[in-house]
């Protein structure tokens, strides 16, 4: 029996362009002036030791640590520090209601039915746990966030690693297969059923030919007893 649903955002629950085309520019737009006038506050000194962690330059100056997010975007890495410092560059383009958080028309309605079911919503993202409530909290749907039980980001593990499903299922103090995971990335869903969930690929534009995982367009197109054996 499904007891936990775990979704992945970008491609899943919403449009690959709203990330690519509304977030990362906001984000990229403002990363150096940002940076210049925010390096002192607590958290986002926290971001930048654990970025010079990541390069193994412990000496790394502000300009060196710009330049490393720059690389790091233009290669869309899913860096813990490069993600934390988005979700805190977000922020601000959320309270000034220069974006809404994107959700696909037939996820709201979906994840209310499921939360009423008694089935525990979760998010896994590569987004920091902060732009993944920042998303469901000002999106195009209203206030979503009462739906969800947790937040989980790449602090857990990397998307492609079964060890990060195996922590999160203990987190969720499951077994495996009473959790499923929503993802339009194949190479996820290997990993999650590699630790023994259920599994269901989101194509919300083109059918992945490959076929691994049961595979929807729509969320009211998921059929919870299906994934029940
Ligand atoms: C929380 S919205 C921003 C998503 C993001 O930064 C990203 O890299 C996409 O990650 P996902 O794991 O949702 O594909
Ligand atoms: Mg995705």
């Amino acid at each position: 029996m499904i007891r936990a649903i775990v979704t992945d955002i970008e491609g899943t629950t919403s449009d690959i362009r709203f990330v690519h085309q509304v977030l990362f520019p906001y984000a990229r737009e403002r990363l150096s002036d940002w940076i210049r006038a925010h390096h002192a506050a607590p958290e986002v000194s926290a971001a930048l030791t654990a970025l010079r962690h990541e390069l193994g330059e412990p000496a790394a100056d502000i300009d060196r640590l710009t330049a490393a997010l720059y690389q790091f975007m233009d290669e869309d890495r899913k860096s813990t520090a490069l993600k934390s410092l988005q979700g805190m560059i977000w922020r601000s383009g959320y309270r000034n209601g220069d974006f809404l958080g994107h959700l696909y028309p037939d996820v709201a309605n979906s994840l209310t039915q499921w939360h009423q079911q008694g089935i525990k919503l979760y998010v896994y993202s590569s987004g920091s746990e902060e732009a993944q409530r920042l998303l469901f909290g000002n999106s195009n749907a209203g206030d979503l966030t009462r739906l969800f039980s947790g937040y989980f980001d790449t602090r857990i593990g990397a998307k492609r690693d079964v060890s990060a499903y195996r922590t999160i299922g203990e987190r969720l103090a499951l077994a495996p297969d009473e959790i499923l995971f929503l993802s339009d990335i194949r190479q996820e869903l290997d990993a999650a059923r590699q630790a023994g969930w259920r599994t269901c690929q989101l194509v919300r534009d083109q059918a992945d030919p490959q076929r691994q995982h049961p595979q929807v367009n729509r969320f009211d197109q998921i059929n919870i007893q299906e994934f029940t054996e």
